[in-house]
This record gives C-alpha cells, structure tokens and sequence, in this order.
C-alpha cells in the first residue's frame, strides 16, 4: 500500500476529512485497470476525450482563481496551473486520440456527458458565487487525486498498456504541480481563516466543497467505466 503524498497540511486535513470518498476516488476500478492494463481501450478513449472537455471547463476554472485571488503570488499560481493544463496535460489528450484518428476539432466539438458537465459547472459556481478559498476547495481533489493516483500506479502498476498516461501525473511536472499547489493553498488559508484554520468557523463548508468534488471524481470514473 502505497503512503498518502505529502501535499500540505490543506491535503492532508481535507484527505482525512473526506476519507471514505478519496479512498473511492483514488482506488476505483477505473484507475486499477489503467494499472493492470484490463482497462478496455474503447473505454479509455471515450474517457479521454470526455476527460478533453473537462480540461477546457476545468482550465477556465482556474482562470477564474485568477480573477478572485487577492496577492500576486496566488495570481500567479492560478496562471500558472492554466498554462499547465492548456500547453500541457492536454497535449497528451490530443496526441493519445489522434493516434486514435480522433482530431482535435472532434475532441473540442464532443458532446459532454452529464457526469462530466455536473463536475465542471459545480467547480465553477463554486467559485462564482463563493471567494477564492470556496473555488480552490472545488479544484483541489482534481489536482492532488491525479498526483495520488499516478504515484500509487508508478509503485503499483503491473502493465505497460496505459504508461504514458501514467507517467503524466507520477512525473516531475505533475508532481511539483501538486506541492506547489498545496503550499500556496496553506497559505491562502493561513492568510483569510488563520493559522488554526482546522479550527476556523469556515472549515467545514470548505471541507464540504472538497468531498463534493471527489464525489463527483467518482462519478467521472464511473461514466468511463459504462463508456460510450
Ligand atoms: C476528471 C479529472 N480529474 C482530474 C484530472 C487531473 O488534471 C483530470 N485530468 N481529469
């Protein structure tokens, strides 16, 4: 059994808190046959194009942490992760599918299934009608859920077949993306709730955001395990 990453004090608090779903989230079907390779392919690629249209949803998500950050060094996290994810994590997306004949005009015109629009459209009112520490509750468990898995999948996996994915989140780049994004998360949380933010009257809704997204992680997992 692979240990819990160490993201922050922020990950570790809400990991706990949110214990029975992250477990769901991070030990689902879909992520054991990503590392066994039982994974059908069929239902990797309608993963992955869904897992497309996620990402632009998700980037503008964080363009919106832009938006309500209130220093420049959470400014620059927020446009940071953007970039990541438009020039980066999404690069894979568009090289597995093209391999597959997909283009990207076909990834970018697909049609979003519900689970998915659910998870995206929770985030971003999340972070519309509440301040930056509502939004960052909603985006975490994706960021720090994905760097988990690719870890445990690194120790753990026994096939070659979904490697590159694999290799995506437990590599340097991802990775560092996950603490950088818990140190200024901790931070944030220092700067509006104190340092005893466990504590804090605010906690619980926040802690609330967190489980919610993970639920609807396992939801997304869910949809890629029915598939097309
Ligand atoms: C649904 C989902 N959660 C997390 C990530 C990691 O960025 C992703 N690509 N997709």
């Amino acid at each position: 059994m692979t240990n819990a990453p160490d993201y922050g004090r922020a990950f570790a608090a809400w990991r706990k808190a949110s214990e029975t779903s992250w477990r769901d989230y991070t030990r689902h079907d879909f992520v054991n046959g990503l590392g066994d390779g039982t994974l059908p392919r069929a239902n990797f690629i309608h993963y992955l194009i869904q897992d497309y249209v996620y990402l632009i949803h998700y980037s503008r998500a964080w363009a919106l942490g832009v938006v309500k950050a209130e220093t420049l060094d959470e400014m620059q996290l927020c446009s940071a992760t953007v970039d990541a994810l438009v020039n980066g994590e999404m690069q894979l997306h568009v090289q597995t599918c093209a391999r597959d004949g997909i283009s990207e005009a076909q990834l970018f015109s697909a049609a979003e299934e519900p689970e998915n629009m659910a998870y995206t459209r929770y985030v971003l009112e999340a972070g519309f009608s509440g301040g930056f520490l509502d939004l960052m509750a909603a985006l975490a468990p994706c960021v720090w859920g994905y760097g988990e898995i690719g870890a445990i999948l690194a120790n753990e996996g026994s096939s070659e077949t979904y490697r590159k994915w694999i290799d995506t989140y437990a590599g340097d780049d991802y990775q560092t993306a996950c603490v950088n994004v818990g140190k200024l998360l901790d931070q944030a949380l220092i700067a509006r709730l104190g340092d005893d933010f466990e504590n804090s009257p605010s906690w619980p809704a926040l802690c609330k955001k967190f489980e919610t997204a993970t639920r609807l992680e396992i939801g997304f997992w869910d949809m890629g395990m029915r598939g097309a």
